[in-house]
């Protein structure tokens, strides 16, 4: 392997390990100061959690299970605003798709925030609503910040974990405002705050 291809792929390791859980948490951070009833909800089950254990203890395995509402908000933030737009696949055999034929051998691009607010797996497409994901929630293949396939996101369980952790945090400790209301999300290869997303925080115990 030339030395170029392995710098790119630590370059890729770095991004897809570092940014993208960075920016799932900035936006996360955004819709809770954008919607209080959904952060009180996230406050009442991460307060649940953290009121569960002995002073120092640490989190377990178990205690992240119970993260069941605030995951569906996650979740519910990278519909909307997909760390990543997509990637690439190879055609393998001839294809047509809605009436265009790809042949054998083209690359195509699949685009996450366009398949997430397609209507007809997700009505009210634009409404942040976190209860999509109770139950068994969406149909395979319509929600994929991931990816999918056999070359889905291999870091998602360890996303979930440092994002879940981050939120417990930051939630049991602070509420927050969002200084620019309605600021503009641009995507700057992920989804970037135009004025860098300035909060107020406000510590529960002051
Ligand atoms: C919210 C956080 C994350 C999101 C939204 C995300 C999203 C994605 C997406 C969309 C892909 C392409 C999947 C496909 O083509 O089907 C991908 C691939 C990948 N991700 Fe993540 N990712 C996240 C976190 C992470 C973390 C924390 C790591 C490593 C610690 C990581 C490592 C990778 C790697 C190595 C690949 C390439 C897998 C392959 O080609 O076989 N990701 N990720």
């Amino acid at each position: 392997m030339s030395e170029s291809i392995i710098v790119n792929n630590i370059i890729l390791l770095l991004f897809a390990g570092y940014d993208t859980s960075s920016v799932a948490i900035t936006m996360v951070i955004k819709y809770l100061g954008e919607f209080p009833e959904i952060y009180e909800k996230v406050l009442r089950e991460q307060m649940e959690i953290a009121s569960s254990k002995e002073k120092g203890e640490f989190l377990h395995w178990e205690d992240i299970q119970k993260m069941r509402y605030s995951w569906n908000v996650v979740s519910e933030t990278i519909r909307l605003l997909p760390p990543i737009s997509g990637a690439f696949r190879e055609a393998l055999v001839d294809l047509k798709f809605e009436g265009y034929d790809i042949p054998k051998g083209w690359k195509l691009f699949w685009n996450a925030p366009l398949t997430h607010t397609d209507p007809s797996f997700f009505p009210d497409d634009s409404k942040f609503d976190p209860s999509r994901f109770e139950g068994a929630g969406p149909i395979p293949h319509s929600y994929v910040p991931f990816g999918g396939g056999p070359r889905m996101c291999l870091g998602k369980e360890f996303a979930r974990l440092e994002i879940l952790v981050y939120l417990l945090n930051i939630v049991t400790r602070f509420r927050w405002n969002l200084l620019i209301p309605d600021e503009k999300i641009v995507y700057d290869i992920t989804p970037t705050p135009k004025k860098g997303l300035p909060i107020r925080l406000h510590p529960h115990n002051a």
